[in-house]
């Protein structure tokens, strides 16, 4: 349903140039919800604008619902517009307007007869939860109810894509819940395409089918939303899980780590599990068969989707070779082992 393809944009030009994106390869098909997270600055709107094209791509081709944006001429790329509802972080809603007249709004645009648009924004409003407050103005308005509207003003064209700009990141964890329940109904009752650029977590995990992960203007990793929180391929990725669930090693081991292994010290290492690893006993089979034992520091249990993900954090006391083999063991039982550090023995 959308398609990007080496997908390039550069912003200015010369010494004060900035390449925003590069080489971006994109395929989303029909029906699906696909997040894209990245860090601030990495190329997320962007790369969302590039899809309606409200940023023209510099090289690249973008394809929606089978017409190829990037040659339609202005009227042709005004007329395709329609099929892609779009929604941003602070709602931008017309403040002169009712909250009926602003989902109108592309509906008149159109060209659509009065009675056609009341036909068509009464079930959106009711849609989104808000029959009762069509003539009310955006300034009566909660941030959650002022991104509903905004939500039926998109849906107002009947879009086959709706493209969700850092729609949930000026609300409330509540709200922000709300939300994103709703665009998953959407999703579910009308079978949209949704893309949605965010720098949360949370927001990947609640609705998103695929993920991919952007970093200066690339495309670094794209996976299934289980199989990205359970084995993320880039560093960046396990940075980004790492925040979201919020282990990391507590500040006073942290100021005692060591860069490297010395005579008499002990590896700590973050280790993270999934699929059948999770209820295997790991633990007390690395003491049986590798003579090592496991003092756990933090750990974790999450389920995402229909998979499980273990997190645990843990010094691994033996023996340099003994904690080597102790560490081949649990990499050849498919857990990611990542060395945060060394700790000196205390006695
Ligand atoms: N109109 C512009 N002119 C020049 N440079 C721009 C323009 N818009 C974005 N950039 C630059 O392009 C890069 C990508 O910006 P973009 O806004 O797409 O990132 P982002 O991931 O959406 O960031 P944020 O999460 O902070 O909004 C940044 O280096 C930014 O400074």
């Amino acid at each position: 349903m959308i398609q990007l393809e080496n997908i390039t944009k550069t912003y200015g030009t010369g010494d004060a140039a900035v390449q925003a994106l590069q080489n971006v390869d994109l395929h989303i098909p029909a029906g699906q919800v696909h997040g894209v997270i990245g860090l601030s600055g990495a190329g997320k709107s962007t790369l969302i604008r590039c899809v309606n094209l409200l940023e023209r791509p510099s090289s690249g081709r973008v394809i929606v619902d089978g017409q190829e944006m990037t040659r339609l001429s202005a009227p042709q790329l005004n007329k395709a517009r329609h099929r892609i509802g779009m929604i941003f972080q602070h709602f931008n809603l017309l403040t002169t307007r009712t909250v009926y007249d602003n989902v109108a709004l592309p509906l008149e645009l159109m060209g659509t007869k009065r009675q056609a648009i009341r036909q068509r924004v009464l079930p959106l409003l009711e849609l989104v939860g808000l029959q009762d407050k069509a003539s009310q103005y955006p300034a009566q308005l909660s941030g959650g109810q002022k991104q509903r509207v905004a939500i039926a003003r998109a849906l107002a064209s009947e879009p086959r894509v709706l493209l969700c700009d850092e729609a949930t990141s000026a609300l409330d964890p509540q709200t922000t819940g709300s939300i994103l329940e709703l665009l998953r109904d959407i999703n579910q009752k009308l079978n949209l395409t949704i893309l949605l650029i965010t720098h949360e977590m949370e927001v990947v995990k609640s609705i998103c089918h695929r993920v991919s992960l952007i970093s200066d203007g690339q495309l670094v990793e794209e996976a299934e939303v289980g199989e990205f929180f359970t084995a993320p391929r880039t560093q960046l990725g396990r940075e980004f899980l790492n925040d979201f669930l919020q282990l990391e090693p507590p500040a006073a081991l942290m100021e005692r780590l060591l860069p490297s292994a010395t005579e008499d010290s002990h590896p700590v290492v973050r280790l993270t599990f999934s699929g059948d690893a999770v209820s295997t006993p790991l633990i007390s089979r690395l003491a049986r068969d590798c003579g090592v034992d496991v003092s756990i520091l933090q750990a974790k249990v999450e389920s995402i989707q229909d998979r499980t993900l273990g997190l645990m954090i843990a010094e691994l006391l033996g023996s340099s070779e003994q904690t080597r083999q102790a560490m081949q063991y649990l990499e050849s039982h498919q857990l990611h082992v990542e060395v945060l550090g060394h700790v000196q023995r205390d006695d």
